[in-house]
């Protein structure tokens, strides 16, 4: 069964409770949360005030992608504010180890997320405490951007590994997921695809959380 995050970073701010509260009827099972700060990435978003106040709203999983510098001093504001997976990026972070047990610390699943370029090197030494592996498919920093392909590879190299050394890690995918790649990418091995402006791109955001899921399946031979 594959797992739907629809990312926000699409969506309409003005009127985000109710987006959220379509795709969630839709039955996406997560929410993606995408954090970036103007140093990691070219762009500025979300912090956790929005987080704290989306809380209430909804029972999906608050999947918090944090696309931010040293993230360590954020991770227990967002823990707070109501994220139940903390993804960092390897690039971010000089000491991957030390914020990954801080982001167990403050109780919440750990994901680690690698860009397009960078090797998934050293995820074996960090796997005991991953819930989750983020395969950038595009460059961090926007929504609406084209899926790399050469990324496909990737992802069955990193499934290849969980599956021999952790089979319950979450594989998930982010960048240019739509019903056109979603079924290539979830052959490829991937549990969780995350999908922006596929998503709240749409006329209906809770149509095209089912015509992704349809596509997805595809992939799995379902
Ligand atoms: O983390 C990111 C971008 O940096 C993503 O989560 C985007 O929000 C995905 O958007 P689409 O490529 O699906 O439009
Ligand atoms: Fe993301």
């Amino acid at each position: 069964m594959v797992i739907i995050a629809p990312s926000i970073l699409s969506a309409d701010f003005a009127s985000l409770g109710e987006q959220v509260r379509a795709v969630e009827r839709a039955g996406a099972e997560f929410l993606h949360i995408d954090v970036m700060d103007g140093h990691f990435v070219p762009n500025i978003t979300i912090g956790p005030p929005v987080v704290k106040a989306l809380r209430p709203v909804s029972g999906l999983v608050f999947d918090v992608h944090l696309m931010i510098a040293n993230p360590d001093r954020y991770i227990p504001e967002f823990a707070a504010a109501g994220a139940d997976i903390i993804t960092v990026h390897a690039e971010a972070c000089p000491h991957l180890h030390r914020t990954l047990q801080i982001i167990k610390q403050a109780g919440k699943k750990a994901g680690v997320a690698f860009n397009p370029a960078t090797s998934p090197e050293g995820l074996e030494f960090v796997l005991p405490m991953l819930d989750l592996v983020l395969v950038m498919t595009v460059n961090p920093g926007f929504g609406g951007q084209e899926f790399i392909t050469e990324m496909l590879p990737k992802i069955s190299r990193v499934k290849a590994l969980l599956q021999k050394e952790k089979p319950d890690t979450l594989l998930q995918v982010d960048g240019g997921v739509n019903v056109n790649t979603a079924s290539g990418v979830v052959e490829s091995g991937a549990d969780v695809l995350v999908a922006g402006s596929a998503v709240f791109g749409a006329v209906d955001p809770a149509t095209a959380v089912a015509e992704l899921r349809r596509a997805a399946q595809s992939g799995t031979g379902c």
